[in-house]
């Protein structure tokens, strides 16, 4: 029989550990990890839910998030720093000793806990969620570490023996900012091959990400939102590019009661821009009333977009049946008070309903129209084959589902759960719905055609594809600037379209282009 590993899979057999120091915010980040390892949880989903029901100081809860996501984010280096100290490659260790080993060595390199505290913490919670086995493969491991670190002064580049800069400049990139290589890659071709802007790009990943508010329109103002947050203790200010948006330096939007009210939500500034570029263009010819919002769930846009259209009749479209909900959620909501502090029992606003609209009709919807407050109609269905008639919606905004790569920031794991090959499938749907789009929308008419990631395979790529396809067919687009609809906003790239960076507007990497169907 061959030994076991220190920190093998036995050691996960044994009895139940005895209790140890290990304190809760770092055990609470070790579960986060282990479920994001063993389960493909979203951290951002799990870690608030866990917070959620855990009595857990103001200061623990800070420790445990920055914990969590600065773990994830960083987890290609970590991987690195620990395989040069552990003497074998770090997937063969026990996952959950793993998780423990990942979390002290973010703690080594990344925080100013000190280095004694980090390594003790570590092998506390490796008794306690694995037992006394690993606790010395362990302690080696981070002990040897921290030397490292100290010797080398954090130099990830020496650490990790890193391409030099100007032999691979990619390979040198992704290595000290810690992203797959794919990513660096498609980084720098949005970037047109500008490696500094790639480098501040990928370095405002692993910035932690403000939070955005919006201010729904007709519901509340941005002056308002504003106030009530001050009011309630939270650090806010107004964001720089959208009317609407305000920013949070910290705490808990979710207590808010204008959010919960439903007059304010949480929206990235990015998001907040593309949809009211769309509202700002002019159609040309009579409108026929109504609009359409291609890929709704889980509604943040459709929910600005019907108070920037308020005359207008929106149709939000979701194939799945829990975002097609959520959709009706966010839209389902107190219509506009004179008072922000009177909104809550304030008169509903006029009930949607796409029957009876021009081009929009009921029958035939798949799922039927789930919500209908307000101005929105909600419709389960697939975007490729909305149940509307071609050429009647006088805008359509077309969020196509995408890799995400413009939010890692937000979404920690996310950057090493992606890979190159969902890039293809994904933009073979996109083209599908932006011709969708274009389909729907009457000549004169205007798309918005939106991703949160600014893979050219996805952006440029398939904006130019589909518009070259089109013509062939004898469908007239042009392609307007989308700059000139979000005036005061700098560096929106060379036109027509749009792409926002976290690292030039704070917000995520979104993409929009506009086309007028002639
Ligand atoms: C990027 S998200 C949209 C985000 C949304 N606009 C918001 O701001 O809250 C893309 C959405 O498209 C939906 N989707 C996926 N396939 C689709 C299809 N064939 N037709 C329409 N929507 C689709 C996904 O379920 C997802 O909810």
């Amino acid at each position: 029989m061959s030994p076991a590993p220190a920190g093998g899979t036995r050691a996960r057999q044994r009895a139940r550990p005895p209790a140890s120091r290990a304190d809760p915010a770092r055990l609470l980040a070790w579960e986060v990890l282990r479920a994001v390892d063993e389960r493909g949880a979203y951290a951002n989903l799990l870690l608030p839910a866990l917070l959620a029901g855990r009595q857990l100081s103001a200061r623990d809860r800070g420790f445990a998030t920055e914990l969590t996501y600065g773990t994830l984010r960083a987890l290609g280096v970590l991987d690195g720093l620990l395989a040069t100290v552990a003497n074998r490659p770090v997937d063969e260790v026990d996952p959950p000793v793993r998780d423990a080993l990942r979390l002290g060595a973010y703690q080594l390199l990344r925080t100013r806990v000190p280095a004694r505290a980090a390594v003790d913490s570590t092998v506390d919670l490796v008794r306690r969620t694995s037992g006394e086995r690993p606790v010395r493969f362990a302690n080696a491991v981070l002990r040897r570490l921290a030397a490292r670190l100290e010797a080398t002064g954090g130099d990830l580049a020496v650490l990790l023996a890193a391409p030099g800069y100007d032999d691979d400049p990619v390979g040198h990139l992704a290595t000290v900012t810690a992203h797959p290589r794919w990513v660096v890659e498609t980084f720098a071709a949005a970037l047109g091959g500008d490696l500094a802007r790639t480098r501040a790009a990928l370095a405002a990943d692993d910035e932690r990400p403000s939070t955005h508010l919006v201010a729904r329109p007709g519901l509340i103002d941005r002056d308002g939102l504003l106030r009530a947050a001050r009011d309630a203790g939270l650090a806010a200010e107004p964001g720089p590019w959208s009317p609407y948006a305000v920013r949070l330096a910290g705490g808990d939007p979710g207590r808010l009661p204008a959010v919960l009210a439903g007059q304010a939500g949480v929206q990235d500034e990015g998001s907040q821009l593309v949809v009211a570029a769309l509202s700002r263009v002019a159609t040309v010819g009579t409108d026929t009333g109504v609009s359409v919002d291609l890929c709704a769930g889980p509604g943040g846009k459709t929910a600005l977009l019907a108070g920037l259209l308020p005359r207008t009749r929106l149709v939000a479209v979701e194939p799945r049946a829990t975002r097609a909900l959520l959709v009706a959620a966010a839209v389902a909501r107190p219509a506009p008070a004179p008072d922000p502090a009177d909104a809550v029992s304030g008169p509903a606003a006029a009930v949607g309903d796409a029957a009876g609209s021009p081009g929009a009709g009921a029958e035939g919807m798949a799922g039927g129209p789930v919500a209908g407050r307000s101005n929105v109609v909600v419709v389960r269905a697939d975007g490729r084959a909305a149940p509307l008639r071609p050429g009647s919606a006088d805008r359509v905004l077309a969020d196509v589902p995408c890799t995400g790569l413009g939010a890692l920031r937000r979404r920690p794991e996310a950057r090493w759960r992606r890979t190159p090959a969902q890039v293809a499938p994904l933009s073979h749907l996109q083209r599908q719905l932006l011709a969708a789009a274009v389909d729907l929308v009457r000549p004169g008419g205007v798309v918005g055609y939106v991703t949160c990631s600014p893979h050219p395979a996805e952006t440029v790529e398939v904006v130019t594809d589909v518009v070259t396809r089109l013509a062939a067919r004898g469908v007239g687009v042009s392609v307007l600037d989308a700059r000139e609809y979000l005036p005061g906003v700098p560096d929106l790239g060379d036109g027509p379209f749009v792409q926002l960076w976290p690292h030039r507007h704070g917000t995520d990497a979104m993409f929009l282009a506009l086309l007028r169907r002639s």
